[in-house]
């Protein structure tokens, strides 16, 4: 009866330290675990940008299916590439303690900065908030695996890439030249781990509350809330930003124009007791002061 949990993963160098950190935590509270790591049409398809593939979930469908067809008990997720919905027999089990949330700006020093550049990011949030700020610089876009990135930005004459933080720490790759960007708002669940399983294992689901972040899991419910009310996926202009203090949630959210023409911010601290529905308040104030239309503009953009 006690084979060892099954725990699908991509099969990125990240993918992989995620999944050995849900791994190793399972195997402290005595669970057995090994990896299935998996390709997803996300790391397949390379040479489009991410929001022009046309579908969501292009980082985390092969490993729905695995879990429907009963071929691994777990999935493991950069939460931020989840779709706001779970497809249908699939629920949320646990989110491990968020790391680093921020991202950071990968350069080859900072005089660019007040001049004109030329930024890499394959990201239409990084891409919009970037161009608020910088007006004057240029996006060029750039997929492929963190490791892939950085070395493509040594081979082009890029002044800077942008990455997560998170990713960057767990790979041990913080060494470079990086400037750390407190002013930009993180992705939806940005640095969290999520892990997925099938409605029909609610043992599993009772075992893995152990390894539950509980302030985590609710900060990154309420930033994908916000994200799932304005309609945005994974690739939209979109950031959002909780955070816990003693009994107060902390909360930035945004939405721009790609072109960072536009942006509407909101800051709000509200009572911690008073947070259900809250990511969904915040976003209907956006939507009301002119975030209908903004969304309106990426969707024709993007081609929905
Ligand atoms: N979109 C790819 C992706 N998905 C998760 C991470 C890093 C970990 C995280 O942000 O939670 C990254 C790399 C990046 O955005 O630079």
């Amino acid at each position: 009866m006690n084979k060892p949990l099954r725990i699908g993963t991509r099969d990125s160098k990240l993918a992989l330290w995620q999944a050995n950190l849900v791994k190793d935590s399972l195997e402290d509270l005595g669970i057995e675990a090994r990896l299935v790591p998996t390709k997803s049409i996300g790391d397949i398809i390379l040479d489009k940008p991410l929001y022009e593939l046309g579908v969501t979930g292009v980082f985390t469908k092969a490993l729905d299916i695995a879990l429907l067809n009963g071929d691994i008990d777990l999935a493991v997720h950069s939460m931020k590439d989840m779709p706001t919905q779970l497809p249908h027999g699939l629920t949320l089990a646990a989110v491990l303690e968020r790391g680093n949330p921020h991202d950071v700006l990968v350069h080859k020093g900072l005089d660019f900065l007040n001049d004109s550049g030329i930024v890499a990011t394959g990201s239409l949030r990084r891409q919009a908030q970037w161009l608020y700020r910088y007006p004057k610089h240029e996006i060029t876009d750039l997929r492929g695996n963190v490791q892939t990135r950085l070395q493509k930005l040594q081979d082009n004459a890029w002044d800077g890439a942008l990455f997560a933080a998170a990713g960057l720490e767990r790979l041990s790759l913080e060494l470079q030249q990086q400037t750390v960007l407190e002013w930009m708002i993180p992705a939806p669940a940005q640095g969290a781990i999520a892990i997925v399983i099938s409605k029909k294992d609610p043992s599993l689901a009772t075992a893995l509350q152990q390894v539950n972040h509980r302030d985590t899991a609710i900060c990154t419910r309420i930033e994908r809330e916000f994200l799932r009310t304005l309609e945005g996926g994974c690739s939209a202009p979109i950031g959002a930003s909780a955070s816990i203090e003693g009994d107060t949630l902390h909360f930035r959210g945004v939405l721009l124009s790609p072109d960072g023409q536009q942006r509407l911010y909101l800051s709000k601290e509200s009572p911690l007791s008073a947070q259900e529905g809250i990511g969904k308040g915040y976003a209907r104030e956006i939507l009301k002061q002119g975030g209908a239309e903004i969304m309106q503009l990426i969707k024709a953009q993007l081609g929905k």
